[in-house]
């Protein structure tokens, strides 16, 4: 696989764990947001809820309690049967019921056991004894349980059989003393405080209320509300437990509501709250436990964080995180391809080109760094090899020039051999065909030879052979060629030629040589010397034979002289 695509892939899985490991992270700091900004989130919300339930509460409760001490209920409540007290207290009673918000009121006196009430429409004006309250009825039991409990005020979410009404009742013990006279208060309908308080339109947050013995007082759900709890058993409750799946979680709303109730609020008309995470209906919520002191009632709020801020409302951060990823990605394709790859690819372009012998100067783009030195050490690596290349070149070249030559001469005396002049008549042959001119040739043999080596020695016989040779070169035109044709034969190619100079060259090298050239035992050398012109169109062959046969006539009629072989041309013109 090539080095791109390695890269690439590398890079897209160390971003693709950069990613894993920063959505994780991610995940969990935002988490981590979400749970402090819920954690804030339910203490605003248990203590704003707090407010709105005891604001309306608060003012009634006070009104029951000042009723509780009135002089005159007082009174009347020691002697129920009293007409003058009786009708004091009503007159009493009735001055607060139109104080309270509801407009009702209601007595309970413990003595006789009567229930006296009035409601908003002023129904039962004049006939405000409404019934007696027995202790072997089921309905009646509320106020015999209060009475036994012996809490100086009560607040109680029940169902008036009898006034067929659901209500929340603030109901206030009559004391002397030590003395329990009878209970008073007023009604709050019920369904005012489900609705304005409980039954929130916020979607994600639930709201109850319950009792210090975890008994559920107002809840959205009305079939959860655990009505007339004062006078059910422990065991007949709907308390908190039941909301509560998990027990490590009703172990912590059962201390935290111990808690609260010991410290009390941390600051004067502060609330404190104590939060938490528990499992409510199969799912995680953040709940806040708070109490009301002024109720005796602890609020729990429980709020869906899911709901509330959903992990996608961080969507746009998950967004911009992926495109610096995308972008990341496309910045280090780049500088991976700009700093490295592109490098690469053109040194490896550079190394093919030498391979396959293109050794011009490569001029590589500039690189920095390891590849920029790397391609620096080639390109001087491929600049001495083509430096060296070369120079190799040139000396093959001088050397084959040199054994061709070496080929071509004749080592002995330095004139061409058989096969330069070979080469040399050949070329004269078709440039003479080409032109239309002449060349002369002459075949030098010298006489006796045989007698110089066998009387003076083989040295003597090279060394005969080299001074023929050399007075035949220095008596040629430097445009004519002479060679030793083999033994003691040599030829002249002369070029351009004529039958006169033909025949005064062939003559003054036949002398020269005859006068030039002493042996050792003081005797010249006598040569016989065969001429020719080279007729128009002759091959080689019959140029050489007419020379020789004319070198041949020379020796037979005695050697020592110059034979001309007939013009075939000069011939043919008379004719
Ligand atoms: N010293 C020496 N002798 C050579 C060389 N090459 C050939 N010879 C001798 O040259 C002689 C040539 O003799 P021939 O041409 O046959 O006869 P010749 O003695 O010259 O007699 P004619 O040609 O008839 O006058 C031979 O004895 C060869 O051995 C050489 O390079 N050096």
């Amino acid at each position: 696989m090539n080095l791109k695509p390695r890269f690439l892939i590398l890079a897209a899985a160390i971003i693709l764990i950069a990613s894993g490991a920063s959505w994780f992270a991610f995940q969990r700091i935002a988490e981590g947001i979400i749970e402090q900004w819920g954690v804030r989130l339910v203490e605003t919300q248990v203590r704003y809820d707090s407010a709105r339930l005891l604001q309306p509460l608060i003012r009634e409760i006070a009104l029951s309690r000042q009723m509780a001490h009135s002089q005159l209920i007082r009174r009347w409540a020691k002697e129920p049967d009293n007409p003058a007290y009786m009708q004091e207290a009503i007159t009493e009673m009735e001055t607060f019921r139109r104080n309270f918000q509801d407009g009702s009121y209601f007595a309970a006196l413990r003595a006789s056991g009567a229930y006296y009430h009035n409601n908003a429409q002023n129904d039962y004006a004049g006939r405000q004894l409404r019934y007696h309250l027995s202790p072997t009825t089921p309905s009646d039991s509320w106020f015999y349980e209060i009475i036994r409990q012996g809490r100086e005020f009560h607040l109680n979410v029940n169902k008036d059989e009898f006034l067929g009404m659901t209500k929340l009742w603030i109901d206030v013990l009559i004391r002397d003393g030590d003395e329990t006279l009878g209970v008073v208060g007023t009604g709050l309908d019920l369904d005012r405080f489900i609705r304005d308080i409980v039954q929130l339109a916020q979607p994600g947050i639930t709201t109850l209320f319950v009792d210090h013995n975890g008994a559920i007082q107002l809840h959205r759900d009305l079939r959860y509300i655990d009505y007339a709890s004062i006078v059910k058993t422990d065991g007949e409750k709907i308390t908190i437990d039941r909301l509560l799946s998990d027990g490590q979680d009703r172990t912590f709303i059962r201390a935290a509501m111990r808690e609260l109730a010991g410290a009390g609020p941390e600051r004067e008309h502060d609330t404190r709250v104590i939060s938490r995470f528990v499992t409510y209906e199969g799912k995680r919520y953040l709940a806040g436990v708070a109490y009301l002191p002024e109720l005796d009632w602890y609020e729990v709020t429980m709020l869906d964080l899911d709901v509330l801020m959903p992990l996608h409302s961080f969507t746009s951060v998950l967004l911009i995180f992926a495109a610096t990823l995308v972008v990341a990605l496309l910045l280090f394709n780049y500088i991976l391809s700009r700093w490295v790859l592109n490098p690469v690819a053109n040194l490896e372009n550079a190394m093919l080109r030498v391979r396959d012998g293109d050794l011009n100067p490569l001029a590589l783009p500039p690189a920095k760094g390891e590849i920029g030195r790397l391609s620096g050490h080639f390109s001087a690596m491929a600049e001495s090899v083509r430096s060296h290349t070369q120079e190799l070149e040139h000396r093959v070249a001088a050397r084959t020039e040199e054994l061709h030559r070496l080929a071509s001469v004749d080592p002995l005396t330095g004139l061409l051999n058989r096969r330069g002049f070979t080469e040399r008549i050949n070329a004269e042959v078709k440039r003479a065909e080409r032109e239309q001119s002449r060349f002369g040739l002459i075949w030098i043999d010298i006489d006796e030879f045989k007698q110089i080596n066998d009387f003076l020695g083989h040295s003597a016989g090279d060394e005969a052979l080299r001074s023929v040779g050399s007075l035949i070169n220095a008596s040629i035109r430097p445009y004519d060629c002479a060679a030793r044709w083999g033994g003691d034969e040599f030829l002249i190619l002369l070029a351009p030629c004529d039958h006169d100079t033909l025949a005064r060259l062939g003559e003054r090298i036949r002398n020269s040589i005859e006068t030039g050239i002493q042996l050792a035992d003081e005797t010249s050398i006598t040569v016989s010397v065969g001429a020719c012109l080279a007729g128009r169109g002759d091959a080689m062959e019959r140029i050489l034979q007419r020379a020789d046969k004319a070198l041949y006539a020379a020796k037979a009629e005695g050697r020592n002289r110059l034979r001309i072989a007939d013009d075939p041309e000069a011939r043919a013109e008379p004719a």
